[in-house]
């Protein structure tokens, strides 16, 4: 018991240590004033509010409530001996920099008026951990009234160990500003006592097939795709960045369609045969169904490539023809709903994005990827990927096809469901990012070989390959 106390009280003077080195090194010496709350991320701040006063700064703290008596926050705050201040807003305004030690990770309501305003009557704010009003686990925002109150915009959150889900999904990241990660030196059996069961998307986390000299097309993976005759724009896109993005083969099922498709791409394969001719072939395992397609076009596919215990993809016009009885995509590999998509199978996931995305692949059995700014992929075994790895430029008609072609490659290559849709959405982003200025669709498949290669490369360095 002693020593994990002393622990902590370790851990706590090197998160203030961090706040204060981390205020130093981007702001000029003025006047700061630390909002403590009661706990402990109140006793970083009177931590990191001693280190600057050491540092010849001039501070003053103003506590919201005295820490319990005996806690380690107490003793913390007995060892500042600078000046205290009342909490409100005059106290705020008057400084240069506030740094907001209110709520952390403990944060467990809406912060009082009194709290959002003496925030909000701050010039600058930094924010230790956490703005003191972000729910750390889902992002949101817990203020009364977001709507009609203006929410104070932090320049810095200094946070410990790692970065949470609220320095990450929005709407919280939009007003954490620059997010730095102190390592404050926990020791490394708590860390692995609390391994997350949500990560940053990163190639460390996953292994994309490199290129090997004795490839052949069917080692590289066969894609195949349902094309419809009403959009075929659509499946276009998508068999395009299946096939920029690495697959050894990529093939339309267009049946009637079929002229349409003969018109694109020399390098795609356009079949007209019936579906279940198709079928007989074994080397077409994965499928990609729904882009540009009807309802009535998913019924004649979808149901037929389940029963054929095939590996499904199922984007766009599939989760629309699903909308109202979610269980006809049960047994699908992977969906990619869009918020509005999401809410129409599962129900409005509410201000817990990453934990909705997770029931939802546990209710169906299957991999969901919610897109977004910041997309979340969920597996049915509880463990979510957070992708920001991606650029505003993604933001144009189109760029969901294109996303469902690179994780049918990926899937096509051998990746696990998880795996190929965390692949796919960093493929993605890093096209995005390299497509230069509003992009139109097209331009992303241009970069994906890139960062395939890009992301080989990444991984194998991560781990400590050549
Ligand atoms: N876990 C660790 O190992 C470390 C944690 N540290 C700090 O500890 C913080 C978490 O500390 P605590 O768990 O003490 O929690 P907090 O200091 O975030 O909150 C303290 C208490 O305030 C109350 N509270 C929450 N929301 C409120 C509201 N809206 N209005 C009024 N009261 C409210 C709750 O009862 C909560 O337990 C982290 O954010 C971080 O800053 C650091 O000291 C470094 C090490
Ligand atoms: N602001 C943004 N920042 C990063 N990525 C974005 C942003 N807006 C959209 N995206 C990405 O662009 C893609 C859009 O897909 P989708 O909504 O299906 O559009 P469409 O149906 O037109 O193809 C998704 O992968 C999404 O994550
Ligand atoms: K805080």
């Amino acid at each position: 018991m002693a020593s994990h106390s002393i622990g902590i009280e370790a851990l706590m003077e090197r998160a203030g240590w961090a706040v204060a080195q981390a205020v130093k090194t981007r702001f000029a010496p003025c006047r700061v004033l630390v909002l403590c709350g009661p706990g402990n991320n109140g006793g970083d701040g009177y931590v990191a509010a001693r280190y600057l006063e050491r540092a010849g700064w001039p501070v003053q703290v103003a506590a919201l409530a005295a820490p319990r008596a005996g806690t380690i926050a107490a003793k913390a705050a007995a060892r500042f001996h600078g000046r205290h201040v009342v909490f409100d807003q005059e106290s705020a305004a008057r400084a240069d920099l506030v740094i907001d030690a209110v709520f952390g990770a403990g944060l467990d309501r809406a912060p009082s008026d009194e709290v959002m305003t003496v925030l909000a009557s701050a010039k600058k704010r930094v924010a230790v951990d956490l703005p003191s009003f972000v729910n750390g686990r889902t992002g949101a925002l817990l203020v009364e009234d977001s709507a009609s109150r203006d929410v104070p915009d932090y320049l810095m959150s200094v946070t410990f160990v790692r970065p949470k889900p609220g320095h990450v999904l929005y709407p919280a990241r939009s007003i954490c500003g620059e997010v730095i990660c102190a390592d404050i030196g926990m020791p490394e059996d708590c860390v692995a006592h609390a391994a997350p069961d949500m990560w940053l998307n990163h190639p460390a986390l996953w292994a994309i097939p490199a290129m090997s000299p004795d490839d052949h097309k069917y080692s590289r993976g066969v894609v195949s795709l349902c094309g419809g005759a009403v959009m075929p724009g659509a499946t276009r896109l998508a068999a395009a960045g299946a096939r920029a993005s690495g697959a050894g083969l990529v093939r339309i099922s267009a049946g009637k369609a079929a002229q349409a498709y003969r018109l694109g791409a020399p390098g795609l394969v356009v079949d007209d045969a019936p579906l279940p001719a198709l079928l007989e072939d074994e080397r077409r395992e994965v499928w990609l169904c729904g882009p540009g397609l009807t309802p009535e076009e998913v019924e004649a596919a979808l149901p037929s490539l389940l029963r054929a215990g095939r590996i499904v993809l199922a984007d766009a016009g599939a989760l629309g023809w699903a909308d109202g009885v979610t269980e006809k995509l049960r047994g699908v590999s992977v969906i990619t709903p869009h918020i509005g998509e999401f809410t129409k199978l599962f129900g409005a996931p509410g201000s817990d994005l990453a934990g909705a995305a997770r029931a939802a692949a546990e209710k169906l059995d299957c991999v969901v990827l919610l897109k977004g700014a910041v997309s979340i992929i969920a597996a049915p075994d509880g463990r979510v990927m957070l992708n920001d790895h991606a650029s505003p430029a993604l933001a144009t008609a189109g760029s969901g096809d294109t996303l469902a072609g690179v994780i049918a490659t990926m899937l096509a290559a051998g990746m696990p469901a998880w795996e190929a849709s965390c692949a796919g959405a960093w493929l993605h982003g890093e096209a995005g990012m390299k497509a230069g200025n509003w992009p139109v669709v097209e331009a992303l498949d241009t970069h994906l070989g890139d960062a395939r290669a890009l992301a080989i490369a990444l991984h194998a360095a991560a781990h400590g390959q050549v």
